[in-house]
């Protein structure tokens, strides 16, 4: 088992570290370096086979985990990484409920790649995201691009706004398939040619992926068409303005056939691999398990094991934190015995005592977890 944090170091880190992306004014700069340097070389010694991701061919870094296991940390982290290395880096966000955007203190809300504040070649998006507020402010452009690229963008002018809003966010799967279409419109695009590493942070829901469920979004959007040419068709009006035969096939065809591709790449693991994200605990482990033998069969090509916030070492322990420790060492040993996570890599990434947030914070821990 690797070594982990020292505890006398780990407290000097995160605190410390926080302040280290711009040089002090008065600390003399000796000082700072000094710390600067036992910030970088302490901690943990944890093989994350990072030479072998940087030596390696992959470059989409699929990462996905049970909720609030730390999924987006660690996205965020191995970006950084890439990026600190001078390589061309995105990073999106596919959470319904967004934390990129606070875990790089930064407002990515807006659906587009931006530059990442005080870290060069990073750049990010969230996506994925429908929020009722602002589609009602802006006449529902997000919702009205996704109706225009099946065929239906003929339907958001006569339902007007607050019936459009209605009828989609009832519509289950809205949020996988504006995600997936908007995943298909980035990798397509012109500008993300330039980006030698793109990071993704997903949700794993239950225990799949669903961004590799092709075939089932297609289901979806489709079953989405129907299902709003069938509810406006019970609208007298607008009876006239449509029918079944607005649905644009060759439309259809060409998102069919992008989303086949980004499939394609996802599966190739040449291009793509997938991390799984948990925490050390038995039901966090369990659901990995589930997590990776879905994959699997799924085709989807997972390498690596993160289990994340595991307790430093100490000397001292208290009675809560020796019997959470026997706890954790009951769930990490269930790791090794699991058929489906025991081939995997293993990477521990140490519970540190502050919030992960704001670049210094992830350039620290980005070292720490990717050696
Ligand atoms: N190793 C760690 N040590 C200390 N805090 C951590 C660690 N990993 C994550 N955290 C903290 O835990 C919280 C949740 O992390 P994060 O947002 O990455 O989880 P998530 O799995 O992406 O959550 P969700 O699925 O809800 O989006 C954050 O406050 C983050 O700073």
């Amino acid at each position: 088992m690797a070594a982990l944090l020292n505890p006398t170091a780990r407290r000097l880190t995160l605190a410390a570290c926080r302040r280290l992306s711009t040089p002090p004014a008065v600390e003399p700069l000796v000082a700072h370096r000094s710390t600067q340097a036992r910030c970088n070389s302490s901690l943990v010694e944890v093989n994350g086979g990072f030479g072998e991701m940087v030596a390696g061919t992959q470059r989409y870094y699929v990462l996905g985990g049970k909720g609030g296991v730390g999924t987006t940390s660690m996205a965020a982290s191995l970006a950084m990484k890439f990026a600190n290395r001078g390589e061309p880096t995105l990073i999106v966000s596919m959470h319904p409920a967004h934390s990129l955007g606070d875990t790089f203190e930064q407002d990515l809300s807006g659906g587009n790649i931006v530059p990442v504040n005080g870290v060069d070649s990073l750049f990010a998006a969230e996506i994925g995201h429908v929020n009722t507020k602002e589609e009602s402010s802006n006449g529902g452009s997000f919702i009205r691009n996704i109706l225009d690229k099946i065929g239906l963008g003929v339907l958001a002018d006569p339902l007007g706004k607050n019936k459009l809003h209605e009828m989609l966010m009832k519509t289950p799967g809205l949020g996988e398939a504006v995600a997936i279409s908007k995943l298909v419109q980035i990798v397509e695009l012109q500008e993300s040619n330039k980006f030698r590493r793109i990071v993704l942070d997903t949700p794993a829901t239950g225990h799949t992926l669903n961004l590799l469920s092709a075939t089932t979004l297609m289901e979806k959007l489709l079953g989405m068409a129907n299902k709003a040419v069938n509810m406006a068709s019970s609208f007298p009006a607008l009876k006239s303005a449509f029918g079944k035969d607005q649905i644009d096939p060759a439309k259809i065809e060409v998102l069919r056939k992008q989303i086949a591709r980004v499939h394609e790449l996802m599966q190739d693991p040449q291009s793509t691999e997938f991390i799984i994200v948990t925490i050390p605990t038995v039901m966090a482990i369990t659901e990995s398990s589930r997590f990776h033998a879905s994959l699997k069969k799924d085709g989807a090509p997972a390498t690596r094991l993160i289990v994340n916030q595991v307790l430093p070492p100490s000397t001292s322990d208290c009675r809560f934190c020796s019997t959470k420790r026997k706890e954790e060492a009951r769930a990490l040993n269930m790791i090794s015995n699991d058929r489906e996570l025991g081939g995997l890599e293993l990477i521990q990434a140490p519970l540190v005592d502050v919030e992960v947030r704001g670049a210094p914070a992830l350039r620290f821990f980005s070292d720490v977890v990717w050696k």
